[in-house]
């Protein structure tokens, strides 16, 4: 059964020898030592207590001449459900917020500046039923909704911004459902949001039913910690959609997900494309992910001519945290609520593009022209055959 795999991680460290781990860890993670970062022994107990992973690593930067050092915390937090999907809306929105708040309140004493959830952190993820009674009750707004208002207190309390992943209802435009990541400040005010730019229409990822593609472009929000910025699940297999935060100036782009192991979440896609996405724009990601089964009080097909079922599969956790070199740490594990730190020097992003160029030398001006001519409706793609070259010899 797929929720018996710990994490990748315990495979490699539980199989190899000293010697090999630390190849291994040298080819595939970018560095032989993961930087471990020490935690409070207060939070490793209330970790315990409260049955969450807890870790936390270090992403330095080289000293430079010129300017400080710019070192922020940056946690994300992956959790299951908390109490079944048939109990009232309000019910289990306040439970989730219950056994939230405990790991928030150790990313707080642990000094956390940013923090960042799963997708639609605050409920089922129902989208697979297509059923829009009772789980469109769970929206809110994004301003003003009792998820935003539960937040705003524990950034003022713990100077903390909190990037919020929730079922928006636009109360001002007609009462619109949006997929939408809110961006509180340390301050509790609400910066700004970001509404999912592209909506998934792949196995039981029904989403579409619900609300559209965005409305709001590739904002970068300039916090007191740094300039982060959202791409929304989906919009991981999108390379321009990670391409415009990069232009934007995002500093940490954060993948709020929901994502399952079968084909249509591809866990072996996971591992690559927040980190690629990390490596080509020079800056830090975390993808975060949704943990365990959702199960549903009514069945639902998935248009396959398989048997109906009552949950989407596993969601799988795993999230994870890469530096703008590529350099990544070990993820949190597929089957448990977790929270992840990680201590980024930013001065490492503007590093990396000195060394590796990868902005001087993307040549947007030719892919602009080569794009503009793609979206003509008469469009010829540049296909060169064998017999083009003969009949040129002609
Ligand atoms: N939530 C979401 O967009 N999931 C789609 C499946 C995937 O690509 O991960």
């Amino acid at each position: 059964m797929d929720g018996e795999t710990k994490s990748l991680e315990s495979i490699i460290d539980n199989n190899l020898s000293s010697h090999d781990l630390e190849e291994f860890n040298r080819i595939y993670y970018g560095r032989k030592n993961h930087h471990e970062v020490p935690l409070k022994d207060s939070s490793i107990a209330a970790a315990k207590e409260s049955d969450f992973e807890i870790a936390a690593y270090a992403f330095p930067a080289k000293k430079e001449h010129t300017r400080p050092s710019r070192i922020v915390k940056v946690g994300v937090i992956q959790h299951s459900i908390a109490i079944p999907t048939d109990r009232p809306i309000n019910e289990q929105k306040n439970a989730i917020f219950a056994k939230v708040k405990k790991i928030i309140d150790v990313a707080g004493q642990e000094g956390v500046n940013i923090i960042c959830f799963q997708e639609l952190w605050n409920m089922p993820f129902a989208f697979c039923t297509r059923e829009k009674q009772p789980w469109c009750e769970f929206a809110e707004s994004a301003e003003e909704g009792p998820t935003t208002r539960f937040l705003r207190e524990l950034a003022i309390k713990y100077s903390m911004v909190i990037v919020s992943s929730i079922l928006e209802r636009d109360e001002k435009h007609a009462d619109i459902l949006w997929n939408t990541a809110v961006v509180i400040s340390d301050s509790g005010n609400v910066i700004g949001k970001q509404r999912k730019n592209h909506i998934p229409r792949v196995g039981d990822f029904n989403e579409s039913n619900y609300y559209m593609e965005g409305n709001t472009g590739h904002p970068v929000f300039a916090t007191r910690y740094g300039k982060i910025a959202v791409n929304i699940c989906f919009g991981r297999h999108h390379v321009l959609n990670w391409m415009m935060f990069g232009q934007n100036g995002a500093e940490i782009v954060f993948n709020p997900s929901a994502t399952i192991a079968a084909e249509a979440g591809s866990e072996y896609m996971w591992n690559i494309e927040a980190r690629n996405a990390a490596i080509t724009n020079c800056y830090y990601t975390a993808a975060i992910n949704r943990v365990g089964y959702e199960e549903f009080p009514n069945e639902f097909t998935s248009a396959d001519g398989k048997p109906a079922h009552k949950d989407i599969g596993l969601f799988y956790g795993s999230s994870y945290f890469t530096a703008p070199d590529g350099v990544r740490c070990p993820g949190l594990s597929r089957n448990k609520d977790g929270l992840l730190i990680s201590v980024m020097d930013l001065n490492l992003n503007r590093q990396i593009r000195d060394r590796r160029c990868y902005y001087m030398t993307q040549r947007l001006d030719m892919y602009v022209k080569s794009l503009s001519r793609v979206l003509e409706l008469d469009y010829k793609p540049q296909v060169v055959h064998e017999n083009d070259k003969c009949k040129e010899k002609e």
